[in-house]
């Protein structure tokens, strides 16, 4: 699904000190896979997922989604993106929102409709259509802001810390429901994250980046089965792949930095 090769990446700054994000990044993501990254604050996980979804251009470096370049993709409607603050119009129904997108695809009002429910149902929001995003929980406006992204029915989902914001109870409970989502879709996702057990409950891979420039320190396989419930998070199981994962967080982190 996606192949990035050698990618790096240099932010140009007003004050003259470019800033490089990414250090000849390497991976592989297959179809269907769910992976996330991580690693600590400023190392370009962002950065990564919106050169995949082509809002930022690489500086070296080649990658390819489905085998198209980015644009291409992006053009052809392959990505769905969520960000990390779900970004509603206020003045707009949930409903609305998610056919929003829709409408500027030129989509018939009736089509429009349909998918927007069938995406709300999806996530769990059916019954919210008509209420305005500020009369939504902070875990429901996120939940809509997916249905918004699934809306387009991408191949691939693209998640930057969707959850980051929300408290633990919340945040365990859409932990739950995007992995059945997953499961249901067979959508491949590529999803953005700080916490370790977010990325080993949710992931088939984990891939740990380094401070700053980012470059891969580990791709870890998270072979727990596909059918998950939160008390996996018990599992010795889980515990070794949450361990591999912080000993990678710690061998890239200097704390004299
Ligand atoms: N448009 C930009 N111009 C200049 N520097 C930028 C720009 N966008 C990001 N950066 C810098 O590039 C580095 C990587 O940023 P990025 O947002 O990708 O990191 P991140 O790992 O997603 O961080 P966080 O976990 O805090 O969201 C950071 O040092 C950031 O300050």
């Amino acid at each position: 699904m996606v192949q990035a090769k050698n990618l790096s990446l240099i932010y140009p700054t007003a004050d003259g000190k470019p800033v490089t994000a990414l250090s000849e990044v390497s991976l592989t993501i297959a179809k269907g896979d769910f992976v996330s990254l991580i690693g600590p604050s400023g190392c370009g996980k962002t950065t990564l997922l919106r050169v995949i979804a082509d809002l930022e251009r690489p500086t070296a470096g080649t990658i390819t989604v489905e085998g198209l370049t980015p644009e291409q993709a992006r053009l052809k409607r392959l990505y769905g993106y969520v960000f990390q603050a779900p970004a509603l119009y206020p003045w707009r129904t949930v409903e609305r929102n998610v056919m929003l997108p829709l409408e500027i695809m030129g989509l018939s009002r009736a089509e429009r409709q349909a998918r927007a429910r069938e995406e709300l149902g999806r996530v769990g929001l059916a019954g919210f259509e008509r209420k305005f995003p500020w009369q939504l929980s902070g875990g429901m406006q996120q939940r809509a802001s997916i249905a918004r992204a699934l809306a387009l029915k991408p191949d691939l989902l693209l998640m930057d810390e969707p959850f980051g914001a929300l408290d633990e109870i919340t945040r365990d409970h859409l932990n739950l429901h995007l992995t059945q989502l997953w499961r249901g879709t067979g959508k491949t996702c590529v999803f953005v994250t700080h916490s370790i057990a977010e990325a080993v409950f949710l992931s088939t891979r984990i891939v740990v980046m380094s401070p700053r420039p980012g470059r891969i320190l580990d791709v870890i396989d998270c072979d727990l089965p596909r059918e998950r419930t939160l008390d996996i998070r018990e599992s010795p199981e889980f515990a070794a792949i949450a361990h591999r994962v912080r000993d990678g967080l710690k061998e890239g982190h200097s704390y004299d930095d």
